[in-house]
């Protein structure tokens, strides 16, 4: 696994910045540093492709949102080279352009071509955290469903580890009721690539919409976008949908049902 050197460097400069805390561990903008080099080691971001954004639910103003930079190593990030955003208006509370030039060696950073999508998830599900992996899991069962626009799955104790979603009927916000049974079907819907990550963006929103039961949207030939509750739950859900995705390429390939009792 790779090492983290980042509080040394930026000690040296005495970075001080209200937006970041190198020393408390469960800070973000350190979460997103740490979980992008476990990630790296998982195959799911490497080659810079795929991330994570953190919502800081528990902070002073839980509508700060971080962001990694664009086209950087993943899983050689630092807490210092977060874009961070209000979710409420898109506006840009910090970048990492304006870091002392020791840390950022002149490198003009863009904030990550995810930003869309993860804004979406905070706006349209509340998510304390969302992420994208580059998962040859969740590729290849976009490939061998390329007729389908949803991935359906039952009858496997790992489901239970995914939330059970519903609309309040009042609020009319999608809310966590539970967890999944292990009699319940998973369905998560599966949108069309584009040439660039934020085009993506309205038909990640639509699947959304129409699937106020999913906590997951696969994107043919990309990857999946993943989001929970807060960081720890997210990196439940998408851990657990990455164990399905490989065991139900293997059952596809290995001609089994994916969903007992059909021929799916
Ligand atoms: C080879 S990565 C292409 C872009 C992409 O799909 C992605 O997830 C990474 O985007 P970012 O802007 O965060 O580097
Ligand atoms: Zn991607």
């Amino acid at each position: 696994m790779s090492s983290c050197f980042c509080k040394s460097e930026a000690q040296k400069v005495k970075l001080d910045d209200k937006y970041l805390n190198l020393e408390d561990p469960n800070h973000p903008a350190n979460l997103i540093c740490e979980l992008c080099r476990l990630f790296y080691d998982n195959n799911w971001v490497t080659g810079t492709g795929g991330g994570i954004s953190i919502r800081d639910v528990k902070g002073a103003n839980p509508n700060v949102v971080y962001i990694a930079p664009s086209g950087i190593q993943k899983e050689r990030l630092q807490p210092w080279e977060m874009f961070v955003v209000d979710r409420r208006n898109e506006q840009l509370l910090r970048t990492p352009n304006e870091c002392p030039e020791e840390l950022t060696k002149k490198y003009k950073y863009k904030p990550s071509a995810c930003t869309p999508l993860f804004m979406s998830c905070y706006t349209l599900r509340d998510a304390g955290a969302c992420i994208h992996t580059h998962s040859q899991n969740a590729v290849m069962t976009t490939l061998l469903y390329e007729d389908k626009v949803e991935f359906s799955m039952s009858h496997i104790e790992q489901i239970k580890a995914l939330p059970r979603l519903a609309i309040n009927p009042e609020t009319k916000v999608v809310e966590k009721v539970g967890s999944m049974d292990y009699h319940d079907t998973l369905v998560i819907p599966i949108i069309e690539n584009t040439p660039y990550e934020e085009d993506l963006t309205d038909s990640l929103q639509e699947a959304i919409k129409n699937y106020p039961g999913t906590t997951a949207v696969l994107v043919r030939r990309h990857g999946i976008y993943v989001w929970g509750e807060d960081v720890w739950k997210a990196k439940v859900y998408n851990e657990a949908l990455d164990y399905l995705l490989e065991l139900a390429v293997k059952m596809k390939l290995a001609g089994i049902p994916l969903v007992r009792g059909t021929s799916e």
